[in-house]
C-alpha cells in the first residue's frame, strides 16, 4: 500500500519553479531514489514531504493524510529528514545531539530507554567512539554518520536522506547504504534519497526518480530508468551502464 503519495506539486520560490507537477507513490519499505542535475528540485522534493516547504499546488500525503494536517511532533515521530547541512551550535556533544532525535518520544525528560536507543543509533553507524566530543570538532564524513544516527533514534518510519554518501569514504558510504537496505528489509523502513552516484542509486533502490527542471522525467525501477539513452538525455553526458557490475560509467 502507498505509504507516501505526492499529487500534482508544484513549489515556486518566488520567480523560480522548483517543481512542477510532480506526483509519484512511494510503497512502504521502498528505498527510493531521487537523481538528476543540479538545480532538479531534489532538496525541495524532500522539504515538501516533511512539510518544510509548502507547495504552492498540488498535496503530499502520509497515510492517506495530508502533510500539513499533521502536527509537527505528529510527524517528527513518523519522518526524519537528514539535510545536506547544519548549522551546529558550539559546545554540544554528539550524545546530547544524537538524543534531540528522542525529542518527539520525550515528555520530560529523556529516559534510560532513549539513551539507550541513542547509543545504539550511534553503534549502528560505526560513530560510538565520538559519543563525548563536541559535534563542532568532528570531520564532515563523522558529523554525516552522527547526523544520519539522530535520525535513526527517533525511530522514524520514513527517513529522507539529503545527499547521505556525499561526505563519507568508500567504506563508509557502503556501509551507509548497506544499513539503510537491511532497515527497509528488516523494520520495512521507507527510504527516499537524493543521490548525485547513479552507481549507488543503481544498486540499492527499488525505485529512482530522475528529476530534471523541476519535474520528473522518468520514475521506475533502476533498470527502467537509468539506460544509457535516458542518462544523455539528462545529462548531456554519454554514458555505459554495465548490468552485470551493476555500474554507470561515463564514457566522457
Ligand atoms: N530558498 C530558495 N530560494 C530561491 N530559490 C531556491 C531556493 N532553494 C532552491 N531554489 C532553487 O530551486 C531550484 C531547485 O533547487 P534544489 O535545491 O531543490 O535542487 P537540487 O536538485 O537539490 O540541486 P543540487 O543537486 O544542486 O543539490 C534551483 O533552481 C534553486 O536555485
Amino acid at each position: 500500500m502507498a505509504i507516501i503519495k505526492v499529487i500534482d506539486v508544484e513549489v515556486r520560490y518566488n520567480s523560480v519553479k522548483a517543481l512542477n507537477g510532480v506526483s509519484f507513490e512511494i510503497n512502504e519499505g521502498e528505498i527510493v531514489s531521487i537523481v538528476g542535475p543540479n538545480g532538479a528540485g531534489k532538496t525541495t522534493l524532500l522539504k515538501t514531504i516533511d512539510a518544510i516547504v509548502k507547495p504552492t499546488k498540488g498535496s503530499v500525503y502520509i497515510d492517506m493524510k495530508n502533510v500539513f494536517d499533521f502536527s509537527r511532533r505528529e510527524l517528527a515521530k513518523m519522518l526524519c529528514l537528514v539535510p545536506q547541512h547544519i548549522n551546529i551550535a558550539p559546545g554540544m556533544k554528539v550524545i546530547d545531539f544524537v538524543l534531540t532525535g528522542r525529542r518527539p518520544h520525550i515528555d520530560f525528560m529523556p529516559t534510560k530507554k532513549d539513551v539507550e536507543i541513542s547509543i545504539n543509533a550511534l553503534k549502528s553507524v560505526k560513530a560510538e567512539q565520538f559519543i563525548y566530543r563536541d559535534l563542532t570538532e568532528l570531520s564532515s564524513g563523522e558529523l554525516q554518520r552522527v547526523l544520519i544516527a539522530r535520525a535513526l533514534a527517533s525511530e522514524p518510519r520514513i527517513l529522507l536522506l539529503d545527499e547521505p554518501t556525499a561526505n563519507l569514504d568508500l567504506r563508509f558510504q557502503i556501509d551507509i547504504l548497506n544499513l539503510i537496505k537491511s532497515l527497509s528489509k528488516e523494520k520495512s523502513l521507507t527510504v527516499i534519497m537524493s543521490l548525485h552516484d547513479l552507481t549507488q542509486a543503481y544498486r540499492f533502490s527499488d525505485k529512482v526518480i530522475l528529476m530534471n527542471k523541476g519535474e520528473i522525467y522518468s520514475v521506475g525501477t533502476p533498470e527502467e530508468v537509468l539506460n544509457e539513452r535516458i542518462i544523455e538525455e539528462v545529462y548531456g553526458v554519454k554514458v555505459k551502464v554495465d548490468k552485470n557490475l551493476k555500474a554507470i560509467i561515463p564514457l566522457q
